[in-house]
């Protein structure tokens, strides 16, 4: 399942050539395509070789797979992680499409997030997942309240608001995700992980039942995952 890499470059290489080729693709059957990117410290260098891909880059939509409930502003957000590191180059060319909305609950974020997604397709081309070392990724932590529907199989694409106290951050924020469904459609799902702890976790995390573990859930519902691995972190 692991797809390990000698180094940080020739792992980074291949999460954004295959990430490239699949908006290429999307691009050339639809004439858009929609990226999701994950926040966090793993994906930059990812973001940073992404950005110079040879694609025509004014026609993809690029979003967060998931977000903080802040303003673009806060360095918490992870709009503004892409916007700083994919967005650059041949890619500021792409459109940014939010999760957070200002001055609104949470929910209504979401709401209005998955509206928005559904006006450029309702479908993701392209996503690049990072991992929790408790086994999270995007904003669907083990024990939230809001853990099994965003792994359900069965419902629809969409995006929810999680309430705080469930990211582990302090102060713990509120967040707003896409939901495993989201990514089932996409042509490639790229899952980049660091570090002996990740790896491991993931191993474990793998046997886990998909209704209530995030690693188990994105394993059996997404069939063009890729998961890559490196030493260094
Ligand atoms: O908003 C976020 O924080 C990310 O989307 C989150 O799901 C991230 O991928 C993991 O927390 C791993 O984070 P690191 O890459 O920093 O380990």
């Amino acid at each position: 399942m692991i797809q390990s890499f000698p180094s940080p470059d020739a792992w980074a290489e291949a999460a954004a050539d295959r990430l490239a080729e699949a908006l290429r693709v999307a691009i050339a059957e639809r004439g858009q395509a929609v990226f999701a990117g994950a926040g966090g410290s793993t994906p930059s260098p990812i973001y940073r070789r992404l950005a110079g891909a040879d694609l025509d880059w004014s026609r993809v939509v690029v979003l967060p797979v998931d977000e903080r409930h802040v303003p673009e502003s806060s360095p918490d957000s992870n709009a503004r992680l892409l916007r700083e590191t994919l967005m650059t180059g041949p890619a500021a060319a792409a459109t940014l499409l939010p999760l957070h909305h200002a001055a609104v609950t949470v929910d209504r974020s979401a709401a209005l997030a998955a509206r928005a997604l559904q006006q450029v397709g309702g479908r993701v081309d392209a996503a690049l997942l990072g991992m929790g070392e408790d086994g999270h990724i995007l904003s669907i932590f083990p024990g939230s309240p809001t853990l099994k529907s965003l792994l359900s199989p069965k419902l629809k694409p969409t995006v929810l608001g999680v309430p705080k106290g469930r990211d582990g951050l302090a102060p713990s924020l509120e967040r707003i995700s896409l939901n495993i469904p989201y990514l089932k459609g996409a042509g490639r799902v790229v899952l980049a992980l660091t570090g002996a702890k990740k790896r491991e976790v993931f191993e474990r995390e793998l046997t886990g039942d998909p209704a209530v573990t995030p690693i188990a859930a994105l394993v059996a519902s997404v069939p063009a995952l890729d998961v890559i691995w490196t030493e260094a972190g």
